[in-house]
């Protein structure tokens, strides 16, 4: 399969896929179009991956066979609404949208048509992502399978039921911008304690993907944890400042609060 690929919405999502497709080789710049209300955006797109872009969603549902929406959850409904009339019960529509349900798109462009919904990060400009796929069963095994192939090129996929994804889009979804943070936060530390910030970020970014990678390899982080703190050392000083300052329960909080506001987004979109 080979299909031609669209994106309602050019924003860092549909950026960041946009570059991860191209990039892999996986699809020409040519089968790819793009909408957005911004001209700005979509010259940035053309000139920078040379996608086709459109001002007119329309165009976008008229030249592709997968659409993803990437739009705001807030936009979903005015964008579902204005191309429903427009699609065919063979295109598929992808949303990447936080707390938009499958029930709710069915709603709005019928119930015979082919939805997934998937949850991304923003790690697939890259191609370390991580995407959550559920779909509405009407995909043919084969139209699966190419979805599937085209997510893959740019990120691990999930297949999760959807009553998982409001969880997911806590940790994989906001994920990175937690671990942004975390090392913004080690690099200031570094900065505090003498080091010059440069040096500081590459520090913390070094020990972050290397703790990643060991744990990738097999080993608990707690069993490591503790290879790495020795009796009455250094690290046992500074966990216990963790753990004074509730670190744990302040990340499991930001999941949870994430997570609350996913579903606050379905019960919004909802009554839209
Ligand atoms: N940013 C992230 O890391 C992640 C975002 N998402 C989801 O992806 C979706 C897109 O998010 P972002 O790319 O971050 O947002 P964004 O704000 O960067 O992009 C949205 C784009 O939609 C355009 N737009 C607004 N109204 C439109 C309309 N009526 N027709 C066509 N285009 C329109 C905007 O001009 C903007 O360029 C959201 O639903 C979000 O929940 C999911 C996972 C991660
Ligand atoms: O902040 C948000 O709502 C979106 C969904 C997951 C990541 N960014």
């Amino acid at each position: 399969m080979n299909l031609r690929v669209g994106f309602i919405g050019g924003g860092n999502m549909a950026e960041a896929f946009i570059s991860a497709f191209v990039d892999g080789e996986l699809l020409l710049p040519s089968q790819i179009s793009v909408s957005d209300v911004l001209k700005e955006r979509l010259d940035y797109l053309k000139e920078k991956y040379g996608v086709k872009t459109y001002l007119c969603n329309l165009q976008v549902v008229t030249e592709s066979d997968v659409i993803f929406l990437a739009v705001k959850p807030q936009v979903m409904t005015t964008v579902l609404k204005e191309v429903a009339g427009s699609l065919y019960p063979s295109q598929i529509v992808v949303s990447m949208a936080a707390g938009y349900p499958i029930r709710k798109i069915e709603e709005i462009i019928g119930d015979d048509k082919k939805v997934v919904r998937i949850m991304p990060n923003i790690l697939v400009k890259i191609r370390k992502g991580v995407v959550a796929y559920c779909d509405n069963k009407r995909l043919l095994d084969e139209e699966r399978k190419y979805v599937k192939e085209l997510l893959s090129t740019c990120s691990e996929v999930f297949d999760l039921d959807e009553k998982l994804f409001d969880a997911v889009t806590a940790l994989a979804g906001s994920g990175p911008a937690f671990v942004f943070l975390i090392l913004e936060a080690l690099s200031d530390g570094g900065v505090k304690l003498g080091l010059p910030r440069d040096v500081a970020l590459k520090l913390a970014t070094q020990v972050l993907i290397g703790s990643a990678e060991m744990v990738r390899a097999g080993e608990h982080p707690e069993v490591l944890k503790d290879k790495v703190t020795s009796p009455a050392g250094t690290t046992i000083a500074g966990l216990s400042a963790l753990e004074e300052n509730r670190t744990r329960f302040a990340l499991i909080k930001a999941l949870e609060e994430a997570c609350k506001r996913s579903v606050e987004i379905t019960k919004l979109v909802e009554g839209m």
